[in-house]
């Protein structure tokens, strides 16, 4: 197995200016253009993570909380918070800054996995996460649960194999 690695190890920080281009008839961020941002900053902080080539096997839990304004800069903040066999979960969180005005307001959230793969695409093991802060320690703790429920809606894992899921529910195995 390779070596345990820190989660701070994997943080990654991306910023972008919302251009024209970016945006929808509100003169707000596209959607899409910002989760193309975010896939992108939470795959660096996985290849960080498994120094491997990663791709994206899903995307959970994405909040638009506000609209993002023409003119805003965004930043991005991942950071993996498990490693499980092969996939690992990237916690990702958005801020909008609007610089004249002086804010910055905290806009999306998301939770990414990547699995790292080999060289002929076959998925290879990752290092297992060790947290530190009590923020990684909670989003190491919850990533298991997530992880079940994601299986189990995908179809991949049977609701009575995710034994955590089913405890945060009260309902006996
Ligand atoms: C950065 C990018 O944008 S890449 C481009 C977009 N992404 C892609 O093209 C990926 C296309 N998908 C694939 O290549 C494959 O489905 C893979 C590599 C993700 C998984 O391949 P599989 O043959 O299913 O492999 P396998 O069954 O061994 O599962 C490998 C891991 O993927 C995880 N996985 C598979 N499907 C999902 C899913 N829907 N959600 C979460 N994890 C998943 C499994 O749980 C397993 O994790 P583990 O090793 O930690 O236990």
């Amino acid at each position: 197995m390779p070596q345990p690695k820190y989660a701070r190890e994997s943080l990654v920080t991306m910023t972008e200016m919302v251009l024209p281009n970016d945006t929808n008839t509100l003169n707000n961020l596209m959607g899409g253009r910002l989760l193309h941002w975010m896939d992108i900053c939470a795959a660096i902080s996985a290849q960080k993570h498994s120094n491997r080539i990663v791709v994206t096997a899903s995307v959970d839990n994405v909040s638009f909380s506000e609209p993002i304004k023409l003119g805003n800069i965004v930043t991005m903040q991942a950071k993996v918070t498990r490693g499980f066999n092969s996939s690992m979960e990237v916690n990702i969180e958005v801020w909008a800054e609007d610089i004249p005005a002086g804010t910055r307001v905290s806009t999306n959230r998301a939770f990414y996995t990547f699995v790292a793969v080999d060289q002929n695409g076959r998925p290879i093991e990752v290092p297992p996460v060790v947290p530190e802060t009590e923020a990684e320690h909670d989003l190491y703790a919850s990533a298991l649960r997530r992880r079940q429920l994601r299986l189990v809606l995908a179809g991949r894992m049977k609701p009575n194999d995710a034994k955590e899921l089913r405890a945060l529910f009260g309902v006996e195995n």
